[in-house]
């Protein structure tokens, strides 16, 4: 392991006795992880049907490691949305938010979306999620894995924090902000990391978090939290950010995080006053812990009157220029979708969030679930509708056994000649949803997303 000689300094500095265990955790082998998505299924019940080699994250309720043989991403049950594939520490800060179904949720530095899928489970379909990425690119990697959690009450953008605190001020219950960070905590898992590391690269990221934090600030509601965390180590990115922004936020105060073993507690003496107590903050070494390096802090906005509104968002659409999803609603679903939540933009289906300002001029890549396409004299449903029901809400299924190679061949994009009533049908692998497909005369046609196939 090349690592920096003034990043070797500063971390004898920092960790003292303790950096020979540090140093040796560099040459165990980097851990995977595996966060089950409970939108889907109970954490338990995948432990039983994944034929991976799991082992329990001890602090994460529906995390586990897998085996690096196991390739849980080319498996059918990932195109099914069953679990997310993220860094063990990378998992903790959706585990402690204490987000609540109905919360108004904002993540902010969210692609390509390992926290935001979290949340948006957390939130079991109530409420908002706001996922946003400064990065256009990235941000496109956010949808898609938002839809593929079947997450359906989400908008994904992509903007500065500056620009989206004009829309939403003092509107979220929580706010996560997942910083852009040097990245020390990473040095194990990714060796480019290392490379683009120097103390510059430190202050650099030190100065976008400190320009960030107070525009979130301004779209929390008083009596809300906020959730900092970075994947590194450096005090400048961490504690000394927290004080910063405390100094300049009377409003504001920090809350504690919950102990589980292994985890270290953040240092007053590593941020720039005496003032806060910071170890109610929270650190993950990779020698104290199984898992990669993280800091994560709780914020409290003190209650107070709001006296900020927000200008609320309001449905065009009229019942007539959605009605071919009426009648494919009555043929094939179990479930009847709350028409005044349905809106029609450019010929696209969607179901809005509740309670949602006016977004008009800002870079959306979805508002709510995107259902399907309004065709002339027919309703074509989209992927990410596919990923949104669960199998009793669909009346025609085919359900390919996991044994066979008929799902990965659905998955192919391949034409397959199995039974299945007339019409669109549901693709179900183990009852679990995979996408859609039309039968017509003896051939199922295949509808998966193209730019989602297997590969
Ligand atoms: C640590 S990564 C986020 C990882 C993500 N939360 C996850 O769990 O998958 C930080 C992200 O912040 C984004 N970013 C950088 N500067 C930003 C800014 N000023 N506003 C919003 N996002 C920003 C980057 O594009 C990057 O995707």
């Amino acid at each position: 392991m090349n690592l920096p000689d003034k990043y070797i300094a500063k971390m004898k500095g920092l960790l003292k006795d303790e950096y020979e265990e540090y140093i040796e955790s560099f040459n165990e082998e980097r851990l995977h992880g595996l966060r089950v998505n409970n939108l889907k299924i109970d954490t338990e019940e995948f432990g039983k049907i994944a034929p991976f080699h799991l082992d329990k994250i001890h602090w994460i309720s529906n995390g586990y490691y897998y085996a690096k043989e196991d390739l849980p991403s080319k498996h059918p049950y990932y195109y099914a949305g069953l679990y997310y594939l993220q860094e063990p520490s990378a998992m903790t800060p959706a585990e402690l938010f204490g987000i609540e179904p109905y919360d108004k949720v904002l993540d902010l530095c969210a692609a390509p979306g390992g926290k935001s899928t979290e949340l948006g489970a957390k939130l079991k379909g109530t409420g908002v999620l706001v996922s946003n990425d400064i990065s256009a690119s990235r941000a496109k990697s956010l949808l898609k894995n938002i839809e593929l959690a079947g997450i359906s009450n989400s908008i994904v953008l992509s903007e500065t924090p500056e620009k989206l605190s004009n829309y939403f001020p003092e509107y979220f219950d929580k706010i996560l902000i997942d910083a852009p960070c040097s990245g020390e905590g990473m040095f194990r898992k990714d060796n480019s990391m290392i490379k683009n590391w120097s103390e510059e690269s430190v202050e650099y990221y030190s100065d976008i978090q400190n320009g960030i934090l107070p525009f979130a600030a301004e779209m929390l509601k008083p009596g809300g939290y906020m959730m900092y965390s970075t994947c590194t180590f450096s005090p400048s990115e961490n504690e000394k950010t927290i004080s910063k922004f405390l100094d300049e936020h009377e409003d504001f105060e920090l809350a504690n995080l919950p102990d589980f073993d292994g985890f270290d507690r953040g240092k007053t003496e590593w941020s720039s006053s005496d003032k806060y107590d910071l170890s109610k903050t929270v650190r993950l070494w990779p020698h104290k812990i199984k898992g990669e390096g993280h800091f994560v802090a709780l914020l409290y906005k003190k209650e107070s009157e709001t006296t900020k509104i927000f200008k609320k968002y309001k449905m065009d659409t009229r019942e007539k220029e959605y009605s071919v999803f009426v009648d494919f609603e009555k043929e094939y679903l179990n479930v009847k979708f709350d028409r005044s939540r349905l809106q029609v933009i450019n010929e696209k289906l969607y179901y809005m969030p509740k309670e949602i300002p006016v977004l008009k001029g800002l870079r959306l890549l979805r508002t709510g679930l995107y259902m399907g396409d309004i065709k002339k004299n027919r309703f074509e449903p989209s992927q990410a509708f596919a990923c949104s029901l669960t199998r009793e809400q669909f009346k025609n299924i085919v359900n390919l056994d996991i044994m066979y190679d008929n799902v990965i061949r659905y998955l192919k994009g391949e034409t397959l000649q199995v039974e299945g009533a007339k019409g669109w049908n549901l693709v179900c692998t183990q009852n679990y949803p995979l996408g859609f497909a039309k039968k017509a005369n003896n051939l199922l046609k295949n509808k998966y997303y193209p730019g989602w196939r297997y590969m």
